[in-house]
């Protein structure tokens, strides 16, 4: 999935409109559509009284789907909501809402505990899925598949016929009736989506009123198509600060205010329209992002829709991913108006979402972790690490055996030798070697040592618990310049760099990875830490390019970003694992990953995307987020 800028939609749309002919207002239409349908949804969930709010969430778990297509593996409940085979359970080990496959297609019916039905089940489509009865086994609805045809279920007196029809069930709302939906206008195409939302919403049976942010008559193109064509269908409308607006009586919001095309803080009308339909508890969709929330950098201007559900349209906008603005989106649905993916493509597509479909087909990385029926350990590489020091052993340690764990078929950690009798037998599976001075630190004496050792090895990661040292940036400098194999670079080494004009050191034969959280990053950039979370996408694309190196910028949605220019994103893990040691452990994956023959970009991807699931993974284990240490996600791998 491709993570564009306000700038490449533009472009983009521009494109389809004038390459492929398609006018501008059947993209428009293509959106009201997808908006209306997300909507409906939404109500169909509501109406269904599925637990999708499980008592143990995670913050930063989100939906992102593509064309129907779940996330694999990930559920509106959160990230953590899962059973093994992909159905979504709270941790009380009832069900949620609908069930999902890793693959991404529903798969089961949806029981409580006491195997009572906990919620209507939908098909990635929206529409109905198998067997539906109420607690005491009655029959609770009418039972179809995602085609629109019966399903397997079916109640008393209900047989499957031989002959069909069927309607658009993703524009059908049973009960209609209880629905009344504001929706928020701007003047420009974004408040054009909404008014072609809220006709199709109208032909749900679902009752809308268009709340115009400015003057209808101010609305221009294909806004003010969608203006004429909603008031000859008689939909009521209103003029914010000329009629009354009752935000109390109604029961959803969508927020068609601000899109791409806006800037700055929202201005008069729109910073009121926000404030109430913020205030009104009412649940908010946003159309494409949450109205002035910056597309590009996450930044919320004061004030800012927060959306239940944002309906991205096209492509995911970067903006929705970084924060504090990914907190302001809810659950994301991507869903395509009708422009091509093969424009993205050919436009270099920027940026991906880090998915297994992304690093199988982008990035053509096997995910497998399939080993050879004839290989051995010889077969899976060898890392060498330089990490460790007396107040810091750990994490060295933690790094060494997350290596192993990520399939490395040897790991030979050097360490100061003061350090060696007390992890001699912490991880026996690890070889162990002295290259450090008495006193259980680094000196720079040791990197001829550290390059003696690095011969033959398939990658060196250095930095994780090394400790600054006099004479360390010219000791970084001897490895950067004289190891003759991939590199991970992490923590103090970071830092060493940092405070180096490395830039002017002889380049490399290989890659160097480098992985800072955001602290390390600032250091890396000459910049503050705020500046580094300002726009993290933006950032880790420029520095990896400028710099020639493959960059990891750790965090909530950490990206991953390639001298070619490219930028992965991810979203797996969650806050939990923003604890002493993750980091360790993520260099120690990429190293595992490296020597195994990944190139640095898959291997950074990759182990980026493992790490997260293995503190998902972990957290399920421990029952609780916050209680989870680095080493379980070594043990989650
Ligand atoms: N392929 C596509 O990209 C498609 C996008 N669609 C939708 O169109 C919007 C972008 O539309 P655009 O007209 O360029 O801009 P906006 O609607 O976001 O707003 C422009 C409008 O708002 C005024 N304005 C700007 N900033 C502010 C502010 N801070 N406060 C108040 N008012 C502001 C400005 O004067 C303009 O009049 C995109 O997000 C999609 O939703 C298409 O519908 C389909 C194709
Ligand atoms: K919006």
């Amino acid at each position: 999935m491709y993570i564009v800028t306000a700038q490449d939609m533009r472009e983009l749309d521009r494109q389809t409109i004038e390459r492929l002919g398609i006018p501008a207002v059947a993209l428009m239409e293509n959106a009201g559509r997808a908006i209306a349908e997300e909507i409906i949804k939404l109500c169909r969930r509501r109406f269904g009284g599925a637990d999708t709010s499980a008592a143990w969430t995670l913050g930063t778990s989100r939906t992102v789907q593509d064309g129907g297509a779940r996330q694999p593996g990930r559920t509106e409940a959160g990230a953590l909501d899962r059973s093994p085979d992909g159905g979504a359970y709270s941790p009380g080990g009832t069900r949620g809402d609908g069930v999902y496959g890793p693959d991404g297609t529903w798969v089961g019916r949806v029981y409580g505990p006491d195997g009572a039905w906990a919620g209507r089940v939908y098909g990635p489509d929206g529409t109905w899925g198998d067997g539906v009865y109420g607690p005491d086994g009655a029959w609770a609805g009418r039972v179809y598949g995602p085609d629109g045809t019966q399903g397997t279920g079916g109640g008393p007196g209900i047989k499957r016929p031989g002959f069909t029809v069927s309607g658009d069930a993703a524009l059908t709302l049973g009960r209609a009736g209880a629905e009344h939906w504001l929706v928020l206008v701007g003047k420009g195409n974004n408040g054009g989506d909404g008014i072609a939302a809220a006709r199709h919403l109208r032909e749900a049976g679902i009752a809308v009123t268009l709340v115009y942010a400015a003057a209808p008559e101010s609305l221009a193109g294909e806004a003010a198509l969608q203006r004429d064509a909603a008031a000859a269908m008689g939909l009521p409308a209103v003029v914010y600060g000329r009629d009354r607006v009752d935000f109390a009586a109604c029961s959803g919001i969508l927020d068609a205010l601000l899109g791409t095309g806006s800037a700055g803080a929202p201005r008069g009308a729109y910073a009121e329209l926000i404030a109430a339909a913020n205030g009104s508890g009412k649940p908010v969709v946003s159309a494409d992002i949450p109205s002035r929330l910056d597309a590009d950098t996450g930044q919320t201007h004061k004030p800012c829709i927060h959306a239940a559900v944002t309906v991205c349209l096209a492509f995911l906008k970067r903006g929705l991913l970084q924060y504090p603005g990914a907190g302001n989106a809810g659950q994301v649905v991507v869903r395509s108006i009708g422009i091509p993916a093969a424009l993205a493509r050919e436009g270099g597509g920027p940026a991906s979402l880090l998915t297994p479909e992304v690093l199988r087909t982008r990035l053509q990385g096997d995910v497998s972790r399939r080993r050879s029926p004839e290989g051995h350990k010889g077969t899976y590489g060898h890392v060498l690490l330089a990490a460790g020091s007396l107040s810091m052993s750990g994490a060295g340690l933690l790094a060494a055996r997350a290596a192993l764990r990520a399939g490395c078929g040897l790991v030979t950690w050097a360490l100061p030798s003061m350090l060696l009798p007390y992890v001699i037998g912490a991880a026996p599976e690890l070889m162990l070697a002295a290259a450090g001075g008495e006193n259980g630190t680094w000196s720079a004496g040791t990197a001829a040592e550290v390059l003696r050792l690095s011969t033959g090895r398939d990658v060196t990661a250095v930095g994780p618990g090394l400790g600054r040292f006099p004479g360390d940036q010219e000791w970084l400098r001897a490895l950067w310049e004289g190891i003759d194999a991939p590199m991970v670079i992490d923590a103090d080494a970071l830092n060493m760099l940092a405070d180096s004009d490395y830039s002017s050191w002889t380049s490399r034969r290989h890659p160097v990875i480098l992985t800072p959280h955001p602290g390390e990053m600032a250091r890396l950039a000459g910049i503050s830490t705020a500046e580094v979370q300002r726009d993290r996408i933006g950032l880790a694309l420029a520095y990896a390019r400028e710099h020639g190196v493959t960059l990891v910028l750790k965090g909530a949605h950490t990206v991953v970003a390639t001298p070619e220019g490219e930028a992965y994103v991810n979203i797996t893990g969650h806050p939990g694992m923003g604890t002493g040691g993750a980091g360790d452990v993520l260099t120690g994956i990429i190293a595992g990953l490296l020597a195994q023959g990944l190139n640095a970009a898959q291997a950074a991807a990759f182990g980026v995307y493992l790490h997260g699931l293995a503190g998902e993974r972990a957290a399920r284990q421990r029952h609780d987020p916050s209680a989870l240490i680095a080493g379980d996600i070594i043990e989650a791998l």
